[in-house]
Parts: C-alpha cells; structure tokens; sequence
C-alpha cells in the first residue's frame, strides 16, 4: 500500500492521448524543498499508474495499479461500460484512488496535464481562466487531443480544489524546427496571421526519448543525433540534431505525416474533396469532450480512417496477428481476398515510416547515432521493428534477432536491439510521457516557492 505518511508532497500527471487516458501519481523524493536540475537521480517516486485504453471504442479497459515501495505491483484492469469519454475515465479513476489507496488529495500540489497542441505557449503554463481559454482555443488544431485534456483539467478544479493545474505541451519541444521546414509554401502574411506551420507533436515523449537515450549512451544530449519513431494510436518520427527537434512527421495538426489507428496520416490535400461529395460541410458527429467545430473531411481523416478503416481493428498487434493467419492461409492455398487488408495495413505503415527514416537519413547528413522505436507499437512490435530495421540495412542499420524477439523480457527504460555498438545503433526505449512532465514540475523552482 502507499504510504501516506506526513506531509507528502504529490504530482498526479496525467496524459490524454486520442484513445487513452493515462495517469501517474509520484512523491518528489527530496524532503527539504524541491531538487536540483544537475542531479542525475529521478527527483519524483512512483506511487501509482492507472491507464484506460479504449476510451472511443467502447467498453473502455481501466487498470489500477499501486507501487509498493520497491515490492512489486498490484494490477487490475477491468472493462467499465461507464467510461465514454476523458471525463469519465478521469472520475472513474478519481473514485477509485478514493477507495484503493489511502491518499489524501488534498496531499496532491500540481496535476500535470499533457495538452498536445501549445500554439505559442512554449513553457508549461500554470492553469488560469486566460490559459484555458487560449488552450480551448487551438482545440480546432488538435480534435482528437485538445478538448480531451480540458475536460480532464475542468474536473481537476472541481475533485482537487487545492492543486494547482499546470499544462504541458507537446509542441514545446518542436520550437527549434528551422523556419525552412516548419513553414508551409503558402502565402505567408496568411500563415503568419493565422499561424499555419508545422508545430509537432509528441515532444514530451521525445524530450523523455533524449534524456533516457542519452543517459543509456552516457553521451551529452546536446551531442546526439537520433531519429526517433513514436509509433501508438497516433504516431510520428522526429529527427533530432545536436539534442534538437530539426524536423517531425506531424505538422499543424496531429493528422499528417503517418497513418495512425484511426487517422489517414498525410494525403493529396484534394483527396477531400474527391471523397464524397459532402466532406466540406461541417460535420454532425459533434463530440461533446472535445467540443469543436470540425468539418466532415476531418472527421473522417481523424476518426474513420488508419487501420481501423482498413481493417476493423484499431489494435496494431490484431493488425500483425491478422497479417501471420493471412500468409499462413497463403501457404496452404486457402487465403480468402479479405485476407489481404491485415498486410495491406502494415505494408502502408511501414512504407510512410521508411519514408521519414529516408528523408531524416539524409537531412542528418547520415551521422544518426541511433534509431529509436517507441510507443505502444514500437516498444511491443516484434515485427514491425525487424521489417524496418531491415529495410535500412542499405543504411548500416542492423537488427540482432534474438534480442528484437526478446524486449518484453528486459526490465529497464532503453533496450538495444542492433548488431552495432558504435554509430547506428537501433534500441527500444519505453517513453513515459507523465514522468517527463513530473520530473519537470519537480525541477521547476516556481511551482514550489512556499517550500524551503
Ligand atoms: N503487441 C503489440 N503489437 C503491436 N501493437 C501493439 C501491441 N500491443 C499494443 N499495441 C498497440 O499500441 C497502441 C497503444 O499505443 P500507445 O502509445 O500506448 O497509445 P496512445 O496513442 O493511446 O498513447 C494500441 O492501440 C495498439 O495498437
Ligand atoms: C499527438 C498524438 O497523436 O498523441 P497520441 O498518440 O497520444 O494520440
Ligand atoms: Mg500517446
């Protein structure tokens, strides 16, 4: 059980992705004000992790798990037909840390919230009526995000009255990407007045990526260049210089560049109006979380295409399973034409990945010190990795075979998976989005003035 002892001091970090909410809550370790950025040790404790996947393919799947000091785990996990959208995946969690650990909430000083579109904030930005109102603001940039992280903090303000909400930004990390590469060639008294640019997404998973990868290699991050795939329901790669986003797959909104479970990723922008004859208009399918006005074409590019439109599953491990019953079928002569669609699905994957690792290859002059896969699908796709990492051994990238197989049985954050030692590698690192964000609120001195 956690121990609630005296007066602790608690970060809850929470993460809504387009289908799941995940949830961490950690003890800064430090007992006399907060820690100091130079020291190497985490400055936050895990206590407890709860995720709920499935959230917009219902029932949703909650787990609950508390972290004994250094004793193991206690894991649930349990379908809850209650659970439809952010916000009641979030009360449903907020209930059951009322009735499985004895935490006082009032014990909680910061809820980190990961807001996946910043526009122009760049630091993390403590929750005001003006702050959520310019963060309601880019919800139409970010559809399936935005609206979701808002709900969440509107009901932190009512569970958790004296925490102080803090939002994070995914953009944060993409502020370095040249003017070259972020700007669209569109007329650019437009796209400046309407800040029409590549943002970029997932950056507190790559700010994770780089601090783990780089503690791994025991190189200065300022010294590495990486190409990194974060490859979940929504996926991208980004190409890190010298420890610095130089370019990402995603752009002004998290839709293009790769496909993803339920996104088309990067079209022929006149694909929309080829579609139907109807995709301009705006769309009916409303969503009350994330209470934007979109137009039917994105609809249907954010949530009614990726593999659940090619396939019927948004699991990507369904997708690779489906992919191995096909060809076994192909061998005994029995495969049925439907079959196809598991292969077709991957194939499209793999084809708009290499399509990045190429381009990045080459925008990083070929110094790559590694290339790293992660996210839900990269950190558990034996496949997928050993089929790109194949298709770049024209690159000098190489994949050791029993070890790729091998990653669910390794502990530990980074996982090297290559037949290179020096240059090239190719390694599995787990992100953890919630603890990029806690560990900065410990850092952050301005969250924790009143403490000595
Ligand atoms: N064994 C597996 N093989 C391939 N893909 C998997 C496997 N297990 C889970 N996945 C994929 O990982 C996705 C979740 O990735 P994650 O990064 O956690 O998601 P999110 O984008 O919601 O943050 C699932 O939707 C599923 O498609
Ligand atoms: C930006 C994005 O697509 O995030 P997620 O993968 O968590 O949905
Ligand atoms: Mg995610």
């Amino acid at each position: 059980m956690v121990d609630p002892t005296s007066r602790d001091r608690l970060i809850l970090s929470v993460n809504a992705g387009s289908s799941s909410l995940k949830i961490s809550l950690y003890r800064l370790k430090s007992q006399s004000g907060p820690p100091d950025a130079s020291d190497t040790a985490e400055p936050v404790e895990l206590l407890l992790v709860s995720t709920i996947s499935n959230i917009s393919a219902p029932p949703a799947s909650f787990t609950f798990s508390l972290v004994a000091h250094g004793t193991g785990r206690e894991a649930k996990k349990e379908p809850v037909d209650s659970i439809h959208d952010h916000a009641s995946a979030f009360a449903h969690f907020l209930d059951y840390l009322k009735q499985q650990a004895s935490i006082d909430r009032s014990q909680i000083a910061h809820v980190c919230h990961r807001v996946v579109h910043g526009g122009d904030f760049f630091e993390p930005e403590v929750l005001t009526k003006e702050s959520y109102q310019r963060i309601e603001r880019l919800s139409d940039l970010a559809p399936l995000h935005n609206g979701a992280a808002l709900s969440v903090m509107k009901a932190c303000i009512d569970a958790l009255p004296d925490s102080q909400s803090i939002a994070y930004f995914d953009t944060s990390f993409h502020r370095p990407i040249p003017a070259h590469i972020a700007s669209y060639a569109i007329d650019q008294t437009i796209a400046k007045k309407r800040g029409l640019k590549k943002y970029g997404f997932h950056g507190l998973s790559y700010a994770y990526i780089l601090r783990a990868v780089s503690q791994y290699l025991q190189r200065d991050p300022n010294t590495l260049n990486l190409i990194v795939m974060h490859l979940g329901s929504g996926a991208s790669v980004c190409a890190i210089k010298a420890g610095k986003s130089l370019d990402t797959s995603m752009g002004l909104t998290p839709l293009t560049g790769l496909p993803g479970a339920t996104r088309s990723g990067g079209v022929d922008p006149s694909l929309i109006f080829h579609y139907t004859n109807r995709v301009g208009r705006m769309s009916h399918d409303r969503d009350a979380a994330v209470d934007v006005h979109v137009t039917l074409a994105e609809t249907i590019l954010n949530k009614k295409s990726g593999w659940k439109a090619i396939t019927g599953t948004a699991d990507f491990g369904a997708v690779v399973q489906g992919m191995k019953e096909h060809q076994a079928l192909l061998d005994a002569g029995a495969a049925s034409e439907d079959d196809a669609k598991w292969k077709l699905a991957f194939d499209i994957f793999v084809d708009r990945i290499c399509d990045y690792l190429g381009a990045y290859y080459v925008k990083l002059a070929g110094k790559v010190e590694a290339l790293v896969f992660s996210g839900g699908i990269g950190e558990r796709s034996v496949e997928l990795r050993e089929t790109i990492t194949k298709q770049m051994e024209c690159l000098g990238f190489g994949i050791d075979e029993a070890k790729n197989a091998a990653v669910d049985k390794e502990d530990g954050t980074v996982i090297d998976v290559g037949v290179s030692h020096d240059e090239r590698r190719v390694l599995v690192c787990r992100t953890d989005e919630q603890l990029e964000m806690a560990r900065e609120c410990a850092l952050e001195k301005r969250f924790w003035k009143d403490e000595s």
